[in-house]
């Protein structure tokens, strides 16, 4: 596949009848080419990623110009292939990462697409976005669940507890005890009695094979009891997400089989160790020593005004371009261990907004995992197990004053409750 350096292709020598609906986020929806592989051969094997937007919302609204004044040669391209060509690659290795390409798009042939999706989709999603059909770039990236293999999508969200240098004293005791991704849950079950609650991150990351095990088969348990709509486990088929429900499954024989072979996979890859030590280090000031960093330069700087008037987290930053996020990663490659982050200085606190940005990317990632049939036929061709992570999208610099406001509701909610105890695995190491 070509890179972002190469010409853009059009997806107009497709028909949208060859683009077969896999799955959705919240940003992004997904299709796999299902055309005939001789007449567009370029797209064999790929997937075409398409941005969404919300149904109500006018293109004006969302900030981007109307259609009859885009001119195609203007967009750029989406932002996830600089950022993870430039940035995200020089984190993790090229062999984990699926390989990206932009494609030009044009409306009528994404409202046809739109249309002929529609039933496929799941109806909480389709309530509230769609296909954004105002673009004219999308992103073709390599097929992770095509083909004869199983895929398993897990996302495994935050790896770690907070180091407790900058936490309140209110918040100490419960944050390093349960982790965020539990605690989140709990907020979410007491307005939604059905989500399943036993899956805990720090089990998936402990590097301990019983533990992995463990995570593995809370998250099967959650796909089950969720009919397969818990977003932190996802299973495909021949292209297509399975369903347990599916009369033509045997979910036993399932378990039997991707248990085991995903549970070897992860003890044996480093994907899971890097993405637990970079979420950590980028985020090691927490969101609660972060915003004291920011108040702190607010109130320090003479040209702003008074400490009762510190705007929002974030607020009044830009998000980075891509030379100051280059710029960033020079910094956290050579320098990030011989900083003092027990007492950050306000002339950093850039540094560390960007570093807190690019944790909540790792934190959002899926990791996907491809299992190939084990009764195949063996030949020079045969496609090796792989695992992948996609969806490292950087996230926007307007998200902080949510995520402060997020993380202060999650843990007042779980004040008072029976305390989970998560076993971070730094703590083992
Ligand atoms: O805030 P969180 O932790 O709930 O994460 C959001 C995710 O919810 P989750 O907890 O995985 O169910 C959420 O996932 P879902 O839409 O719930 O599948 C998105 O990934 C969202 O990121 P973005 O809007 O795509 O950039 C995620 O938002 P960010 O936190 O990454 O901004
Ligand atoms: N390269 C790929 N191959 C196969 N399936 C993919 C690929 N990329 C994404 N998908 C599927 O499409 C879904 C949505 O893609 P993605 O995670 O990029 O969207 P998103 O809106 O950014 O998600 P989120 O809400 O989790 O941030 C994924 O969860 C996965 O099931």
């Amino acid at each position: 596949m070509s890179t972002s350096e190469s010409p853009v292709v059009s997806i107009a020598s497709t028909s949208p009848q060859d683009w077969k609906y896999i799955s959705e986020g919240a940003a992004n929806i997904v299709f796999s080419y299902n055309g005939d592989p001789h007449r567009d051969p370029y797209f064999n094997g790929k997937v075409l990623r398409l941005r969404k937007s919300a149904s109500t919302v006018s293109p004006e609204i969302q900030g981007f110009p109307p259609i009859d004044r885009l001119d195609d040669c203007d967009e750029p391209d989406d932002p996830i292939i600089e950022f993870q060509h430039k940035i995200i690659q020089r984190l993790i290795p090229s062999e984990y990462l699926p390989r990206l390409a932009s494609i030009r798009v044009e409306a009528s042939w994404l409202q046809d697409l739109a249309k002929l999706c529609d039933s496929d989709r799941p109806s909480h999603r389709r309530q509230k976005d769609g296909i954004d059909s105002t673009r004219t770039k999308a992103v073709l990236a390599t097929d992770l669940v095509g083909g004869d293999a199983l895929a398993v999508e897990i996302k495994p969200k935050w790896a770690f507890l907070p180091s407790p240098t900058h936490l309140s004293t209110s918040t100490f005791p419960i944050k390093t005890k349960t982790c965020r991704f539990c605690m989140h849950t709990h907020y979410r079950s007491q307005n939604d009695h059905s989500i399943p609650i036993c899956y805990c991150p720090l089990d998936l990351f402990s590097g301990d094979e019983s533990r992995i095990d463990k995570a593995l088969r809370d998250l099967w348990a959650g796909w089950i009891d969720s009919n397969g709509t818990m977003n932190n486990i996802r299973i495909f088929a021949h292209g297509k997400m399975l369903k347990p429900t599916e009369p033509s499954i045997d979910l036993r024989a399932l378990c039997d089989v991707l248990i085991p072979t995903v549970r070897s996979l992860l003890v044996h890859t480093p994907v899971l160790r890097t993405l637990a030590i970079l979420q950590r280090s980028l985020d090691v000031l927490d969101i609660e020593g972060l915003s004291n960093l920011w108040a702190l330069s607010h109130i320090q700087s003479p040209s702003e005004s008074p400490a009762a008037c510190v705007p929002p987290i974030g607020s009044t930053s830009t998000d980075p371009t891509i030379s100051e996020w280059t710029n960033f990663i020079d910094t956290y490659l050579s320098s990030h261990n011989t900083l003092d982050h027990a007492h950050p200085e306000t002339s950093n606190l850039r540094y560390y907004l960007l570093a807190y940005l690019l944790s909540a990317t790792f934190k959002d990632c899926s990791i996907m995992l491809r299992i190939n049939p084990s009764n195949s036929k063996a030949s020079s061709d045969q496609e090796t197990n792989s695992v992948t992570l996609i969806d490292l999208d950087p996230k926007s610099i307007d998200r902080l004053t949510r995520w402060e406001k997020l993380d202060r509701e999650i843990v007042e909610s779980y004040i008072g409750t029976e305390a989970k105890h998560c076993v971070d695995w730094k703590d083992n190491t």
